[in-house]
Order: structure tokens, then sequence, then C-alpha cells
């Protein structure tokens, strides 16, 4: 066996393994104990997080993941799979030779130290994450530092490491956006609808002790109007997910869509660039939740455009980011 040059982590959230409320309990049980999600004092959160939300929240959030669930599993799950193909089979055609592409989510399956030993295996000692968040927050991206390192706490040797912070910015980010929107339009003979870029939000607080993530979608969403040659008022960006009682980062999507109606804008075209592939927070959350606000509220068209999951242009945006982040290796 030749020994691969170097290996590439793609890194998700992760999501249940079930549509079940025990699946999803676990779930949560694991992802919301993570104290780059919730920072909260633990033995008050301790007690909130078991007494309360995952007495409740399971039933209900197990409906919404039974609603979007796909044959091979969690809609996240199932694309992210695609996305290690894909890109596996295009670094082989771009570089002449095989690079060991493993998945491995921050919570539940499959785990930091499956994939670690996988590539192990395979004989890798340099590994490229790739964290798949183009904005960067603590919430997401840090959580899949810690969970790494956690995973390497056993080892008694570690793989050389690079990791890939942010790409809010990448052009070819910029541009696979733009074209998903323009294809969207072509598909709908040119109707445009007014554009919603909705981003997952995080609490106001993380954001003020210096986490960059809202100054990252800024930027995202700047440059993709400007790709398209959107003018003020034609676009506008919000965030969408809130959890909790405390103020997250505004304007809020639900209450957004809620509103424009009353100011005459009966057309939207909504996008999510936040979300890498398409999951519960976009197939359930955008597609039905949110179009429900938007229509009960006197809105009369609603377009989801998906994420940009498996499409050729992401794949070749993650390829050109590993290729930049491998240099010298
Ligand atoms: C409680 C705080 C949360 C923060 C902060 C947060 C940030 C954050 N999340 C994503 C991406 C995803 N989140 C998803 C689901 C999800 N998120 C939270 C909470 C926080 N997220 C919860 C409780 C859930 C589960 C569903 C629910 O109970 O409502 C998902 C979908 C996973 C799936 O299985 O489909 C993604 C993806 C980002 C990008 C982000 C901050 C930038
Ligand atoms: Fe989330
Ligand atoms: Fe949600």
């Amino acid at each position: 066996m030749t020994t691969p040059r170097f290996g590439v982590l793609l890194a998700n959230l992760g999501t249940p393994d079930a549509p079940t409320p025990e699946a999803v309990r676990r779930y949560l049980a694991e992802f919301l104990w993570d104290e780059r999600v919730v920072d909260a004092p633990r033995p008050l959160w301790w007690l909130i997080l078991n007494g309360v939300i995952l007495r409740f929240r399971p039933a209900k959030v197990a409906k919404g993941y039974a609603s979007v669930w796909q044959e091979g599993g969690s809609p996240l799950l199932v694309i992210a799979r695609r996305q290690q193909q894909a890109l596996k089979a295009l670094l082989a055609e771009r570089l002449g030779e095989a690079i060991p592409v493993e998945l491995a989510m921050t919570y539940g399956r499959p785990s930091m130290e499956e994939a670690g030993l996988r590539l192990r295996d395979a004989g890798v000692e340099r590994i490229l994450v790739l964290p798949l968040y183009p904005q960067f927050s603590r919430s997401t991206t840090a959580a899949v530092f810690d969970r790494l390192a956690r995973a390497l706490k056993r080892c008694p040797h570690l793989p050389e490491l690079r990791f890939v912070r942010d790409y809010h910015d990448h052009p070819a980010y910029i541009e696979a956006l733009a074209n998903s929107v323009r294809e969207h339009w072509q598909h709908h003979e040119g109707q445009r609808g007014y554009l919603m870029m909705s981003y997952h939000g995080i609490p106001k607080r993380y954001a003020d002790n210096g986490d960059p993530y809202p100054r990252q979608c800024e930027a995202t969403s700047r440059l993709v109007a400007e790709a398209l040659g959107l003018k003020e008022g034609e676009w506008q960006m919000t965030y969408q997910s809130r959890f909790g009682r405390e103020e997250w980062l505004k304007p809020y999507t639900d209450h957004t869509l809620m509103e424009l109606p009353k100011q005459g804008v009966e057309h939207v075209d909504i996008m999510s660039p936040a979300f890498s592939a398409d999951c519960l927070e976009t197939l359930e959350e955008l597609e039905v939740e949110n179009r429900e606000n938007f229509i009960g509220a006197g809105g009369k068209t609603y377009r989801y455009i998906p994420a940009l999951n498996d499409r050729d242009d992401h794949i070749a945006l993650f390829a050109s980011l590993v290729e930049q982040h491998t240099q010298g290796w």
C-alpha cells in the first residue's frame, strides 16, 4: 500500500440515528450539553436540560424529523455521505492520486474516533480538517475543534493537522450560491422574488463576546447580492432557528416573513447560505413552517432554494479548499 500524502476529514454537526423521541433525546442531550453551544452555568443548565427540555422537546422534534426523513436516513447524513463520495472522486481526478476522505460528526455518528481510525488505517499521517460551516461560530466550528481534540486524547502519536476555519467569502463559495439562485430563477421562467438569505442564528451575547459569525454572514450576503447584481430593496438577510428565551441575532426570519406582506412584498425566494446541506432546519423550518408564516400573513409565492448539497460547484469549492490548505504536503 502506498502512503497517501494526506487525508481529509469532513466534519458536520450530527443528527439523530432515527426519527424517534428516544433517538432525538440522545442527540439533543449530547448536543445541548456542549458548552460551545449552550454556555449557561452547569448545575442550573443540567436541571433545565434534564428537567424540562429533554422531557418535552424530543417528541415534538422527532415529528419534524419523521416528516423529512429519507430512505437512507436523516437528510443531513445522506447528503454528507454524497458530499464525501463526490469529493473523493473529484480529488482523485484533480490530483491524480487516491486521497482518503472521511466524514465525522461533532455529535453522534459517524464519530470523530471512527473517522480518525479509518484515516489511520489508510496510512494517513496528515489530516486536513474541513468543517462544513462556511461562517465561523464558536457553536459549530469551534465545537468541531474541541470534539476532534477529545478524540485524539488517547492517541500516543498525533497526525499533522490543518484546519479550515471558515470560507464565508471564498469566491467559489459565493459563485456557487449565486449559481444556485440563477438556476432557481431560470427554473421558474425568470420570475424573481424578493431574495431572503436566512442564516441559522446564535445568541446575540455570543457575538457581543467576539464570535465573528454575524460579520461573516453579512459579508457572504453582500457578496452574493453583488454577484447577482441585486440592488437595495431587492434582498435581505435574516436569522432563523431561535432556541431559548434570550435575544438572538436579528432580524428574525419568522418575524420578517410575517411583516413583509404588509410592506408590499408578496413573492419571496429564500435560501440558507450557512447550511452546506439541507437538514431539519431548512426542509422543515424554512420550507414548511416559514412558508406558513409568510402565506398566512398574506404572501403569495414562497420558494425555497435548496442548500448547495452535492452540486458540482459546491464539491469543486471543497476540492479548491483542500488544494489551498494542503500546499507543501
Ligand atoms: C441551543 C443553541 C444552538 C446554537 C447556538 C446553534 C447554532 C448553530 N446550529 C447550526 C446548524 C444546525 N443546527 C441544527 C439543529 C439544531 N440546532 C439547535 C440549537 C442550536 N444551534 C438545536 C436544538 C437543533 C436540533 C433541532 C431542534 O431541537 O430544534 C441543524 C440540523 C441538524 C439535523 O439533524 O438536521 C444544523 C445543520 C449552525 C450553522 C449554527 C450556528 C452558526
Ligand atoms: Fe443549530
Ligand atoms: Fe429549528
